[in-house]
């Protein structure tokens, strides 16, 4: 059980080197294509966003407000949040109950930009991924969101901007939630990499940061493109 309402506060990453960092906006890829990465390396995998969503979750189930930051300070201290690194098991829990769906429900996407933008909530889930990836056995994790690359670990050796061009991301979404209209999907992906990108920027690489575009690339060409950067840095580390 991971409680984020015990971390301390933001600290310096000790384990730079065991973090693969990808930064993006919605709809790049990054989950789907990190996911792949880390089965293919044996590494495990991180979706930090899933944290956002649950605490999002989390004070929606309150009916609570996620554009109140003392309403948000609040869940977030008492939160028990269970989140792994295994790619093949992305069950997430806030206390007892599975999580894992609702926090993909578009009710929670548009309330996830309210909890994200409180910096107190940053920082304590960035110590919770900091301490997971720390303590984790795998040799590296591939730790994906928005300021993993700037933020969370600068110091990674590789560090990653996954981008595609927002009318590619916003069908991608859209095919996804079946059942949803397209243009108000795509609607809600630009208003909330507008907010996002108002706390964080993930849509600009940062020196050093190496991108990915994936507008123009099918799933496994992407796949390919991102381990082609990882195996280019590792392998000029190794030498
Ligand atoms: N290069 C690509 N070409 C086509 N579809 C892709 C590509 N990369 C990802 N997808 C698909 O687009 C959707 C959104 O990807 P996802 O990984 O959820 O993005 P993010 O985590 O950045 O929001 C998923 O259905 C995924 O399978
Ligand atoms: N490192 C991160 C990851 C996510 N987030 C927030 O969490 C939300 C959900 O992230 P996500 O990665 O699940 O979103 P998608 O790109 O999958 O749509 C984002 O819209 C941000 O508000 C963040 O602020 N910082």
């Amino acid at each position: 059980m991971t409680d984020i309402s015990t971390s301390a506060a933001e600290t310096h990453v000790t384990d730079a080197h065991k973090f693969i960092a990808i930064d993006g906006p919605a709809g790049s890829g990054k989950s789907s294509v990190s996911k792949a990465v880390a089965r293919t390396l044996g590494f495990g995998y991180l979706d930090t966003g899933s944290a956002y969503r649950a605490l999002a979750w989390h004070v929606l189930d309150q009916g609570a407000d996620t554009d109140d930051p003392e309403t948000v300070r609040a869940a977030a201290s008492a939160f028990p949040l269970t989140l792994g690194l295994d790619p093949d098991e992305r069950t997430v829990l806030v206390g007892d109950v599975d999580v894992t769906e609702a926090i993909r429900d578009p009710r929670v996407s548009g309330a996830v930009s309210g909890v994200a933008r409180v910096p107190e909530v940053r920082a304590q889930v960035n110590e919770m991924f900091r301490r997971l990836v720390a303590e984790s056995s795998y040799p590296a994790v591939v730790v994906e969101g928005r300021d993993i690359t700037t933020v969370v670990a600068p110091d990674a050796p590789v560090r990653i901007l996954l981008t595609a061009a927002p009318e590619v991301r916003a069908a991608r979404r859209a095919g996804e939630l079946a059942g949803e209209n397209a243009a108000a999907v795509a609607a809600a992906l630009h208003k909330r990499d507008a907010s996002d990108s108002a706390v964080v920027d993930f849509l600009n690489a940062a020196e050093g940061v190496e991108v990915v575009d994936s507008t123009e690339l099918d799933f496994p060409q992407t796949i390919d493109a991102v381990l082609t950067v990882i195996e280019r840095i590792q392998g000029a580390h190794r030498g």
